[in-house]
């Protein structure tokens, strides 16, 4: 018996590939209170996500949380679940499966990409070990979250290294902590919100709803709020609209703790006091559609502000399979794993680097 794991064989001279391993929460497996009982259970004992002290905490969450929770939860995965399975795991296969594919028109040199998740399968122990058993000796960690948020990024992170600790053989490791404020994935999320206006028209005011997390993240120190902040911006001026055109809101409230402000059930209900003619609402945060933008936002949404006198109510779909957002994740991929492949960027690059070269000797030369 030995603590480290049984590393795959190991060859002299084989040739070394790089792995991209996507990195997301992860979901229940059915749309039923069995299944959501260990999802919960794993997602809400991590200390990122639920910090109070864990002899009160576990008190609840096993006496209270997991028995209410479970059946709740269910019945709200049920009205969004495909026949393909849970949306967040049917849009993060099919975004793996792309990128993959929308890599390999890039990258010259051999590289494998791999679904992780947080909570639940496929977990962040068989991405790590399938990118091994691929030959991948370096890996990039790109999470599916733009905002860095302790409780969704870290908690990630945290579960790559978990299996790290365990291994005998560690790849070299890189991670993008976020790209709330990248070009291109704020170029991406304007141009799909542009297309769906030519489509459907432009509503009075757009809501930009990110996922909350509780007050206290932000007063100790985590850059969520800010980053969520900048993104609607960005996207904003991206999109040529005014303050009094848009407005930023938080969701998905958990537990009794005050949450980042406004929350998006009050900004709802405000708008449709005033009796707008339509919003829609964007979920800049969320890479692909799941539970918290299928369920809460484009159905319970519409209903708080239809219910208080509001008009229309659009809910305008995540970045999900669009063809921006996938070349935006290629493209962000490769600017950190720069060195690592050998691609057409890097041969345009080293041609304008001759190229620069060639003009500073001769112009060196003209001086002398
Ligand atoms: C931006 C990403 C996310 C942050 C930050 C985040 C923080 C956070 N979440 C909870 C509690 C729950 N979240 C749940 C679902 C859920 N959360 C995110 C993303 C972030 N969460 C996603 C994408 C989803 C949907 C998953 C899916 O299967 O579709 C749930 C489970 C559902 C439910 O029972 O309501 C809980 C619980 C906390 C407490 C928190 C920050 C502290
Ligand atoms: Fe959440
Ligand atoms: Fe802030």
């Amino acid at each position: 018996m030995t603590y480290y794991q049984p590393e795959p064989a190991y060859t002299h001279g084989s040739q070394s590939k790089v792995g991209i391993l996507l990195a997301n929460l992860g979901t229940p497996e059915a749309p039923t209170a069995k299944a959501l009982r260990p999802y919960l259970q794993q997602f809400l004992m991590d200390r990122r996500v639920v910090e109070i002290p864990r002899f009160i905490w576990c008190w609840i969450l096993h006496c209270i949380i997991l028995v209410i929770r479970p059946k709740k939860s269910a019945e709200k995965y049920a009205s969004v679940w495909t026949e393909q399975g849970s949306p967040l795991m049917v849009y993060a296969q099919q975004q793996k499966k792309l990128l993959q594919g929308y890599l390999s028109q890039k990258i010259n040199s051999p590289f494998a990409v791999e679904l992780g998740m947080t909570y639940g399968n496929p977990s962040m122990k068989s991405a790590i070990e399938s990118l091994k058993a691929q030959g991948c000796d370096r890996i990039l960690v790109f999470p599916l979250y733009p905002q860095y948020a302790a409780s969704s990024t870290a908690a990630a992170l945290d579960a790559v290294w978990r299996v790290l600790l365990k291994m005998r053989n560690v790849p070299a490791i890189r991670t993008i902590k976020h790209y709330h404020d990248h070009p291109l994935y704020i170029q991406a999320l304007a141009s799909h919100i542009k297309a769906y206006w030519q489509q459907h028209g432009q509503p009075e005011k757009l809501v930009m709803s990110f996922h909350g997390v509780p007050k206290f993240h932000l007063l100790k120190g985590d850059p969520y709020h800010c980053e969520c902040h900048k993104t609607a911006r960005l996207l904003a001026e991206a999109l040529g609209l005014s303050k009094q055109h848009y407005q930023v809101a938080f969701q998905s409230r958990f537990g009794r703790q005050e949450w980042l402000q406004p929350y998006l059930a009050n900004t709802l209900d405000a708008l449709g006091k005033q009796q707008l003619k339509r919003i829609d609402v964007v979920c800049p945060g969320f890479s692909s559609d799941c539970l918290e933008t299928l369920e809460e936002i484009a159905m319970e949404g519409k209903h708080l502000f239809q219910s208080v006198g509001g008009g229309d109510y659009h809910y305008i779909p995540a970045l999900n399979t669009e063809a921006v957002w996938i070349e935006a994740m290629r493209d962000i991929a490769l600017e950190q794993l720069h060195g690592w492949v050998s691609n057409e960027f890097d041969s345009v690059n080293a041609e304008a680097e001759a190229q620069a070269s060639k003009e500073r000797a001769l112009a060196f030369g003209a001086e002398k």
